[in-house]
């Protein structure tokens, strides 16, 4: 089986999880993205965000939270996503890149509308009584 590995970034503010949208697509993604070879989490993470946000996660802060592991959104059946959740401050204020078009906070009545691996973590982030 194919796991693509990716880091992802959650985000929490008046107990709504920030998700972006990319140009052209309908589904929301927690943000995040794939490691390159080599790279640490926190690199990757690091990377990921400020390329997608615009804004630098501190290092110091960032705290695993859990791994999350589904049908990857857009690919063949049988190629999962695992995405690796960290919780971290951050400085800057948060704005859509070029790569992104919508940058949007979504409770869980918004489940419908984001991937397979997303809907575990608003699950889980539900269960935990993180967002409403
Ligand atoms: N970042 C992110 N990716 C997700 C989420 N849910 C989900 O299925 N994915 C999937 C989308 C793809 O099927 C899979 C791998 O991404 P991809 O192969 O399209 O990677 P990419 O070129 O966009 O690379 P990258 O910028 O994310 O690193 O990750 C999510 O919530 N956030």
């Amino acid at each position: 089986m194919t796991v693509i590995d990716k880091l992802a970034w959650l985000e929490i503010q008046d107990r709504k999880i920030l998700s972006t949208r990319s140009k052209g697509k309908d589904t929301y993604y927690i943000p995040g993205g794939k490691r390159e070879a080599g790279e640490t989490d926190h690199q990757t993470l690091i990377r990921e965000i400020e390329e997608e946000l615009t804004v630098q996660l501190s290092p110091d802060t960032l705290e695993f939270m859990q791994a999350f592991q589904a049908q990857a959104h857009g690919h063949a059946a049988g190629i999962e996503v695992k995405m690796q959740c960290y919780k971290g401050r951050y400085s800057g204020t948060i704005t859509a890149s070029s790569e992104i078009e919508e940058v949007i906070w979504l409770t869980y009545q918004d489940r419908d509308k984001v991937s397979p691996v997303d809907k575990l973590i608003f699950d889980w982030l539900k269960q935990q009584d993180l967002i409403d």
